[in-house]
């Protein structure tokens, strides 16, 4: 029977920061995450978009394990996690790969694809060095890169194979999860399709889960099995993608969509 858990579940999550504009005494409190729920399980791309500020950052770093939240639980294959523990800190970073929007931050630049690579697995203690020469050689093919590119650093590569370069690597460890927060928005609009299209082959061919965060609502919807609207650190509206998209229910859903160009702008 298939194991229809979730991979990564999270129950009323909040994420408040103080303020600067706040005193001591009376801090002024920031709410970027403020009471979410949120599954991901495999084979779904579930995308999160939202405008500026509304917290779909905040969100990524919870899932990928790199924010503690303020309050609520995070469940991984269905037992409750402590983020803060080295231990869960190891299982976040091997089942839940990362990219980010800009991958010429992303990527140490002085390193070699080669070795960004092999990074991960030296880090796990993961393979030896011909099974890991093979890793290089199938994450390489699997991108779409020539393996010429082993040997060159990110940036004597251009905008679109730097972040085929950076999805490669969140894919070094065999992840279940991808969190991919804007990772279209820092690139060229010509090569915006091409890494779309990449993402969502991996994620049939791998049965990956998903994440897909943007601000923008037509670049969700391209890829998108569902929909969670975030608005002022809450999700107003979630469900799938034609639901969502023909028949909105939140006002903030339609205005997002009545901003939204008519054209797909990727
Ligand atoms: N460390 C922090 N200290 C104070 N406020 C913060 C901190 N991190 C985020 N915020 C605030 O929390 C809110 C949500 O931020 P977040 O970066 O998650 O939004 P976002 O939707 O990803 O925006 P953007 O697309 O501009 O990155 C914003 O108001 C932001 O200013």
């Amino acid at each position: 029977m298939t194991d229809t858990t979730p991979v990564l579940e999270l129950k009323d999550i909040k994420v408040y920061h103080r303020a600067r504009s706040g005193s001591l005494f009376r801090p002024n409190i920031v709410k970027a995450i403020d009471g979410v729920d949120f599954t991901i399980s495999r084979g779904e791309t579930v995308g999160v978009v939202g405008e500026s500020g509304s917290g779909k950052s905040t969100l990524a770093t919870v899932l990928v394990g790199l924010q503690e939240p303020t309050a609520g639980e995070v469940l991984f294959r269905g037992e409750r996690v402590n983020t803060r523990a080295s231990s869960s800190k190891k299982l976040f970073g091997r089942d839940v790969g990362v990219v980010f929007q800009d991958p010429s931050t992303a990527l140490n630049p002085r390193m070699t694809i080669h070795d960004i690579l092999t990074d991960p697995l030296q880090v796990h203690g993961i393979g030896n060095q011909s099974s890991r020469e093979a890793k290089v050689k199938d994450l390489l093919q699997l991108v779409g890169l020539p393996q010429s590119a082993a040997e060159v650093t990110p940036n004597q590569v251009s905008g679109g194979q730097r972040q085929r370069v950076a999805i490669a690597r969140a894919l070094t460890l065999d992840p279940s999860i991808i969190v991919a927060d804007e990772p279209t928005s820092a690139l060229d609009v010509s090569v915006r399709a091409q890494v779309l299209n990449l993402l969502s082959d991996l994620k049939k061919e791998l049965d990956l889960g998903m994440v897909f965060i943007s601000h923008d609502i037509q670049t969700v919807r391209y890829v998108s099995d569902r929909i969670c609207v975030i608005y002022l650190g809450r999700i107003v509206e979630q469900g799938s993608a034609h639901e969502v998209f023909e028949n909105p229910t939140n006002d903030y859903t339609k205005s997002l969509l009545g901003a939204a160009p008519s054209l797909l702008h990727i």
